[in-house]
């Protein structure tokens, strides 16, 4: 059998970067087999020399400076699992300049600068390629891009971080801390560098950008999605959502809207209360699961692992195959036009809200505080009181209404005498009217 050397500069050994390593070397002959190519790890680029890794590798190649990787003639291929801006911009817009073709996992680069990487790799005529990036071991951009690439996608709804997931999972069913749930996910490799992007919602932002920019083929960068975290939600909010037939999870939403004037998308990214019977109720731990909806095919769902080093290498080691394939080739995969987006801001979207506030024990309070919702043309579809007197808490949920109508609701209510304090307010989705 004749197979064809291709020989990768990997850039990180982290936790993806040592699960690739392993998942090559195990992979390595039937790969050989199956497609002719010899894949060969040639060097590593780390930023500690001396720390210690979960894969064995040879001094000769480890090393810590990954522009001379990247510049190295004997490599064909760069594989940058490093994360954040720099230097992985420019050690991927170097690649690419050379003519290599680089496979990332880099969703926050891509979001950022993703215009810009996509046409330094179009310039070059050679493969950016980036599944990693997106719901970890999930196929989910190269079903976008290539096989729903004539199809009119109107929205995608779905859980995209792992930790987060992971998080709430640990919360809402052990009753562990959101501390401790934090700490275990990192322990896992499945959060970032510095966690604060899954748990305000960055990550996800970056991902629901690179999604919504595939899409709809349209520029979407990660200041375009609204964001919140899961940093202010309580224990409470968690078993009280519960009671109600409620789970809470961290959703990124992208959808897409015709007006006389053209193209409208809005992309959010929020926690929202999901009815207990919808499928992504029963998503749990570092499981992602996404839903795309499309005007002739319908609804599709992909799930899986979306977090971890084995999952993620395994969609980076898919993208090695197909970018190794196409240069061997001399082929390369182009991404289709982005056109600029006009992004429907937060405050016009339409949601169901849950919505929880301490009265005062006065007579005519709750009567006073659904007055208020009713002036605003904001109709509440429940209501359930909990506790009694001056434990009293009240829980609305609204059909469907305009963000900015809840808001204005909302600023009315707290400055009422009656109403001591309102708690947290939560999007409802995949109920009847969202
Ligand atoms: N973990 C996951 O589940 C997933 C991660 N991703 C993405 O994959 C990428 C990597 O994530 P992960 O493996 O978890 O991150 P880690 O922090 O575990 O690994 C990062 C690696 O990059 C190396 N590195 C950092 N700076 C430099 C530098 N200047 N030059 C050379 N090497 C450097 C580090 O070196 P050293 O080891 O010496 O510190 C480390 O080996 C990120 O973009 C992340 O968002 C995507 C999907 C899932
Ligand atoms: N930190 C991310 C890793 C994968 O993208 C997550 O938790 O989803």
């Amino acid at each position: 059998m004749t197979t064809t050397p291709v020989r990768i500069g990997l850039l990180g050994c982290g936790n993806v970067g040592a699960a690739f390593v392993q998942l090559v070397e195990r992979r390595h002959d039937e790969i050989a087999n199956r497609h002719q190519i010899d894949l060969q790890i040639t060097r590593v680029a780390v930023r500690n020399l001396s720390r210690e890794r979960a894969v064995d590798l040879d001094e000769a190649v480890l090393t810590h400076d990954a522009d001379a990787v990247v510049h190295d003639p004997d490599i064909d291929l760069v594989v940058e699992v490093i994360g954040g801006i720099e230097p992985a911009r420019h050690l991927t817009l170097s690649a690419l300049k050379a003519g290599k073709p680089v496979i990332s996992a880099n969703k926050e680069l891509l979001a950022n600068l993703g215009a810009e990487i996509y046409e330094a790799a179009g310039d070059a005529g050679v493969d950016i390629l980036f599944e990693a990036a997106v719901a970890g071991g999930i196929p989910l951009i190269r079903p976008l891009r290539e096989s729903l690439a004539g199809e009119d996608i109107r929205r995608v709804v779905g859980i995209v971080n792992g930790t987060t997931n992971y998080v709430l999972s640990r919360m809402a069913e052990e009753h562990v801390s959101f501390g401790e749930a934090l700490a275990e996910a990192q322990e896992l490799g499945y959060a970032e560098r510095d966690p604060t992007a899954d748990v305000e919602g960055f990550d996800a932002s970056a991902k629901a950008a690179i999604i919504a920019s595939i899409a709809f083929g349209v520029q979407v960068v990660a200041g375009d999605v609204y964001r919140e975290g899961i940093a202010e939600l309580t224990p409470g909010d968690l078993s009280f959502a519960a009671r109600l037939g409620y789970v809470v999870k961290l959703l990124a939403i992208a959808e897409r809207f015709d007006t006389p004037d053209g193209a409208e998308v809005a992309v959010r990214v929020h926690p929202a209360m999901v009815p207990e019977h919808h499928p992504l109720a029963a998503v749990r731990e570092s499981f992602n699961a996404v839903f795309v909806e499309g005007a002739a095919v319908g609804d599709l769902m992909f799930y899986g692992r979306g977090a971890g080093g084995d999952p993620t290498a395994s969609a980076v080691l898919g993208d090695v195959i197909d970018a190794a394939l196409n240069l061997t080739n001399g082929r390369a995969s182009r991404l289709s036009r982005l056109s600029e987006a006009t992004i429907r801001p937060i405050d016009d979207l339409r949601s169901e809200y849950y919505i929880n506030m301490d009265l005062a024990d006065r007579p005519g309070a709750l009567a006073t505080v659904a007055g208020v919702f009713g002036d605003h043309g904001v109709s509440i579809r429940a209501m359930e009181q909990e506790g009694m007197g001056a434990e009293a808490r009240l829980v609305f949920i609204t059909h469907g209404a305009v963000e900015s109508a809840v808001q204005s609701t909302l600023a009315a209510v707290r400055d009422l005498e009656v109403v001591d304090r309102v708690g947290s307010v939560l999007r409802v989705v995949g109920g009847d009217d969202s």
